[in-house]
């Protein structure tokens, strides 16, 4: 039977559709960003967590949904329950289908997290930043000549001009300069993380995911290419579901209202 996911993130509703077996959730039948998604849901088999806000859409429903999965609830050894659940599933899922060996999983959402899981499966900290949109809109409200390049409403990437520079080359209007900075900025300290966690023999694979995922995806190849050895042994995979096929993993029990993986 078909199940919903839905995320509450910081600045929107995930949502996605899917089946979920005992192999796992496999694709995603449908997803969707935004208030309500266009397939039926059905309240009893809704799988849900928040990290942000519950908007009163979703509020109004939820008298007839399961409780939230929460931090606490998760599969994932020595994850302390401050731990965002967005994290949590994250990395319990990106865990789950790696090929054996520790995780690091990057979620370029609102906030830029990375979060690391061990290859014995267990929590081991991570790193949290603001992300793209987050940082360009802080340019642009604390500076008194610094231009607004993002869309308030949508806060949409393909709103911007960007053209990668190549390499040696410096951006020299404005614009460019910010957000090439910005994404340069977070591609490094992503590429720096996966370094050190290779070289200290911590992860052997990254997990990208999030809204800005595809965008930083790019420059981090890029700094890969020309960065450290060790960085360059660990495989690097996108999932845009991750956290949503990890809601979809979980399974209910019936009797005490627990999750197992
Ligand atoms: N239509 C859109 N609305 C919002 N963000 C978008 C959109 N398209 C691309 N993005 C990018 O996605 C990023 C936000 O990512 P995401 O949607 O994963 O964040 P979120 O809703 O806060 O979820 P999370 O809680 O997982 O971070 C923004 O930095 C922005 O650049
Ligand atoms: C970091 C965010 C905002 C990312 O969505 C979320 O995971 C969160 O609110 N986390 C709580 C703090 C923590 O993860 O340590
Ligand atoms: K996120």
């Amino acid at each position: 039977m078909a199940v919903t996911a839905l995320l509450v993130g910081n600045s929107r509703l995930h949502w996605g559709l899917g089946t979920p077996q005992s192999s796992g959730p496999g694709p995603l039948l449908q997803h969707w960003d935004g208030d309500w998604p266009p397939w039926q849901v059905q309240p009893a088999t809704m799988r849900w967590a928040a990290v942000g806000l519950i908007p009163p859409s979703v509020e109004t429903r939820l008298g007839s949904w399961p409780p939230p999965v929460e931090t606490c609830q998760m599969p994932l050894a020595n994850c302390p329950a401050h731990v965002g659940v967005d994290r949590a599933l994250g990395g319990w899922q990106a865990f789950g289908c790696s090929a054996g060996g520790g995780v690091l999983v990057v979620d370029a959402g609102t906030a830029l997290t990375m979060t690391a899981v061990t290859s014995n499966g267990s929590f081991a900290g991570g790193r949290i930043l603001p992300g793209v949109a987050l940082q360009l809109e802080s340019l642009h409200q604390r500076t008194a000549s610094l231009p607004c390049v993002v869309s308030p409403q949508a806060r949409a990437w393909p709103t911007l001009p960007w053209n990668p520079a190549k390499p040696g080359f410096l951006a020299t209007d404005t614009v460019n300069a910010m957000v090439d900075g910005v994404i340069h900025g977070l591609s490094a300290a992503v590429v720096n993380t996966m370094a050190a966690l290779a070289t200290a023999a911590v992860v052997r694979e990254c997990w990208l995911t999030g809204g800005d995922a595809p965008l930083l995806q790019e420059a981090i190849h890029t700094q890969l290419a020309a960065g450290q050895l060790a960085s360059r042994e660990l495989a690097l995979h996108h999932d845009p579901h991750l956290v949503l096929k990890g809601l979809l993993r979980l399974r209910t029990r019936t009797d005490g209202g627990g999750l197992d993986a």
